[in-house]
C-alpha cells in the first residue's frame, strides 16, 4: 500500500471499483454495457447514476475510519451502518427504487472504512479490521425476521450470506480472488472477467439462490465457472465461447450473480489500494 492515503483518495478508489465492475463484459447474470442480462429494470446508465449517488457516503465512510480512535471496532461499525442507511436512501432515490448497490453499500463501505482506519494503524490489515467490526453480526441480525432473502435463507438453510462473509473477514476475497487477480495476464477486461468467474467458482451467492429458488444451483454455478477457468478463461477461443453461451443461459433462466459482483467490486477496490491493477 502507498505511504498514507487521504480519505478522499480512498473514496475515489471505491467509485472506480463500482465503475470498473459495471463496464466489464460479458458478465453472466449481471448488467454490463452490452447487455442487461436478467435485469430488465436496469442498465449501465442506472449503475453510473447509482455509483455517483454514493460519492458522499464513501467520503464519510473513509472519514469514519480515519478519525476512529477507540479499541472497540464494533463502535466504528455502528457509525458506518448509520451512514449506510442514509446511503441506501440516496441510492434508491437515484435509481427510482431499483436495488443496484445495496450489497456494495454494505461490503464496499466496510472496506473503505477499514482501509482508512489502517492508514493510521499499520499493524493490522483491512480483513482483520472488518472481522473485528462485524463480530457477532450473524447472531445479532439473523434468526428472527424473514423479510429479506438473506434473512429467509438463514432460517431455511442456516446460511449467513453477506453477514457471514463479513464476520469471517471476506476470506474469498483475501485468499482466493485478490491473489488470483494479481497473477492474471491480458487486458483489464479479461483479468476482471476471469476474476469474477474465480469468485463464482467458490461463492454461495444469496442473490443466485433467491432467483433459482433453491440452494442446488450453487453446485451447478461452481461447476460452470470451473469449466470456464479450465478452458483457459477469456483469453482462449474456447473460454470466450463458453462464457458467451453461459451469459445466455443465465439470461434465459433469470439467474442473477449480484453477490458475486459485489465481491468483484471489493477485489477491484483492494487491488487499486495495493497497486495490483
Ligand atoms: C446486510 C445488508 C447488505 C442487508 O441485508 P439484507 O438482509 O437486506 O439482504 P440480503 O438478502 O442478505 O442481501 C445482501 C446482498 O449482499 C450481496 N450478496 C449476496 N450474497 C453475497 C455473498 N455471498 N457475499 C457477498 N455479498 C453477497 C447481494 O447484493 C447484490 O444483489 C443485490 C440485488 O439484490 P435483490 O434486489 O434482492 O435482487 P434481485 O434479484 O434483483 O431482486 P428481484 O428482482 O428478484 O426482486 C444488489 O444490491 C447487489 O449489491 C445481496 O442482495 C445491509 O443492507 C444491511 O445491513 N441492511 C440493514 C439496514 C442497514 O443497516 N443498512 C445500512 C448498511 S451499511
Ligand atoms: N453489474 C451488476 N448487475 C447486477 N447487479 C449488480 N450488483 C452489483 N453490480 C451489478
Amino acid at each position: 500500500m502507498r505511504e498514507c492515503m487521504a480519505p478522499h483518495e480512498i473514496a475515489q478508489n471505491a467509485e472506480k471499483a463500482l465503475l470498473y465492475e459495471v463496464v466489464t463484459n460479458p458478465k453472466p447474470g449481471l448488467v454490463d454495457p452490452v447487455d442487461n442480462g436478467p435485469h430488465p429494470d436496469m442498465n449501465v446508465y442506472l449503475f453510473i447514476n447509482s455509483s455517483l449517488s454514493l460519492d458522499d457516503y464513501f467520503e464519510e465512510a473513509a472519514k469514519i475510519g480515519y478519525n476512529f480512535d477507540n479499541n472497540d471496532l464494533r463502535q466504528m461499525f455502528i457509525l458506518l451502518r448509520q451512514a449506510g442507511i442514509k446511503a441506501e436512501k440516496s441510492m434508491f432515490k437515484a435509481t427510482q427504487n431499483i436495488n443496484t448497490h445495496k450489497g456494495a453499500i454494505f461490503s464496499l463501505g466496510l472496506f473503505v472504512c477499514a482501509s482508512s482506519y489502517c492508514q493510521k494503524h499499520s499493524d493490522i490489515d483491512e480483513f482483520t479490521v472488518i472481522q473485528a467490526m462485524t463480530r457477532g453480526l450473524v447472531k445479532h441480525d439473523l434468526g428472527q425476521k424473514n423479510e429479506t432473502a438473506g434473512e429467509r435463507q438463514f432460517l431455511k438453510y442456516g446460511k449467513g450470506g453477506v453477514r457471514a462473509e463479513a464476520e469471517a473477514g471476506y476470506p474469498l476475497v483475501k485468499e482466493i480472488a485478490l491473489p488470483f487477480l494479481a497473477q492474471t495476464t491480458g487486458d483489464l477486461n479479461t483479468r476482471l472477467l476471469d476474476t469474477l468467474m474465480k469468485i463464482v467458482s467458490q461463492i454461495e451467492d444469496s442473490n443466485l439462490i433467491k432467483r433459482a429458488g433453491g440452494i442446488e444451483v450453487i453446485q451447478w454455478a461452481h461447476k460452470q465457472a470451473e469449466k470456464y477457468l479450465t478452458l483457459g478463461g477469456y483469453q482462449t477461443e474456447n473460454g470466450k465461447e463458453f462464457l458467451l453461451n453461459l451469459n445466455q443461459i443465465f439470461k434465459k433462466r433469470n439467474y442473477s450473480l449480484g453477490g458475486s459482483a459485489d465481491l468483484l467490486i471489493i477485489t477491484i477496490f483492494m487491488a487499486l489500494q495495493k497497486d495490483i491493477i
